[in-house]
């Protein structure tokens, strides 16, 4: 069996005086997308920006590659790749502008590929508009381009599906299906219908957890 990329041992986080998860544990291997579920307010996103060292206020360990994060940061953040429940990018800038600083402190890209990635997502022909000036829809796929030219192994996906249609979430299932069949491994949340073949599901809820394969 591969070694896994990410390992959480016995995670513990309260939000106020609630507790939101105890005693979690998972690992994710790579060739794997997981689907991390539960209800409103379960702790879906926290757990997910508490993976992408957006949120400090959590106990246990986590690992990457079988060393704890916490020796390795920097490694860790050049192998993941979060985008968050909001699509993240200013409205007075176009997708190719929002998609240059999406990148920046990343691997340079040229404008080409660019431009090709966010046709890719289907905004051919809107590539230089002000993105205050596109649909929700669009505005969340200005943010998908990113996954496009993503060379991270490890994604984190919180509502990556929001505002997107029918036709797109199938492209993006696809997306997630591939970073997977290329070693890499995807943890996503959304309360859209998702169930890929072979996903692994992470439930929270009620202060408890279950992974289950
Ligand atoms: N910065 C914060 N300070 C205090 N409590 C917070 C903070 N952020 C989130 N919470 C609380 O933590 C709980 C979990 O929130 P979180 O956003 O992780 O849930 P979720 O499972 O993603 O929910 P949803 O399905 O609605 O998106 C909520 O009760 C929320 O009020």
């Amino acid at each position: 069996m591969s070694e896994p990329l990410l390992q959480a041992v016995n995670l513990h986080c309260e939000r106020d005086t609630r507790t939101l998860f105890r005693q979690l544990s998972f690992s994710i291997l790579p060739g794997t997308v997981t689907r991390v579920e539960g209800p409103n307010g379960s702790g879906k996103t926290t757990l997910l920006r508490m993976l992408a060292g957006l949120n400090d206020a959590w106990a246990g360990e986590l690992r990457w590659c079988g060393a704890p994060i916490a020796s390795q940061r920097e490694e860790f953040l050049r192998n993941m790749l979060y985008l968050g429940h909001r699509p993240g990018i200013k409205p007075l800038l176009t997708p190719l502008e929002n998609l240059r600083a999406l990148m920046a402190g990343r691997r340079p890209s040229p404008d080409a590929v660019l431009r090709q990635a966010l046709q890719g997502t289907g905004l051919a022909g809107f590539e230089d508009v002000p993105c205050r000036n596109l649909s929700a829809g669009q505005q969340r796929r200005v943010a998908l381009a990113r996954l496009l030219i993503a060379d991270e192994p490890l994604w984190l996906l919180d509502e990556v599906f929001t505002a997107i249609d029918a036709e797109g979430v199938k492209a993006l299932e696809a997306l997630l299906q591939q970073r997977a069949a290329e070693g890499g491994a995807v943890m996503v949340t959304t309360h859209h219908d998702l169930a890929l073949p072979g996903m692994h599901r992470l439930t929270l809820g009620a202060g408890e957890a279950s992974d289950e394969r």
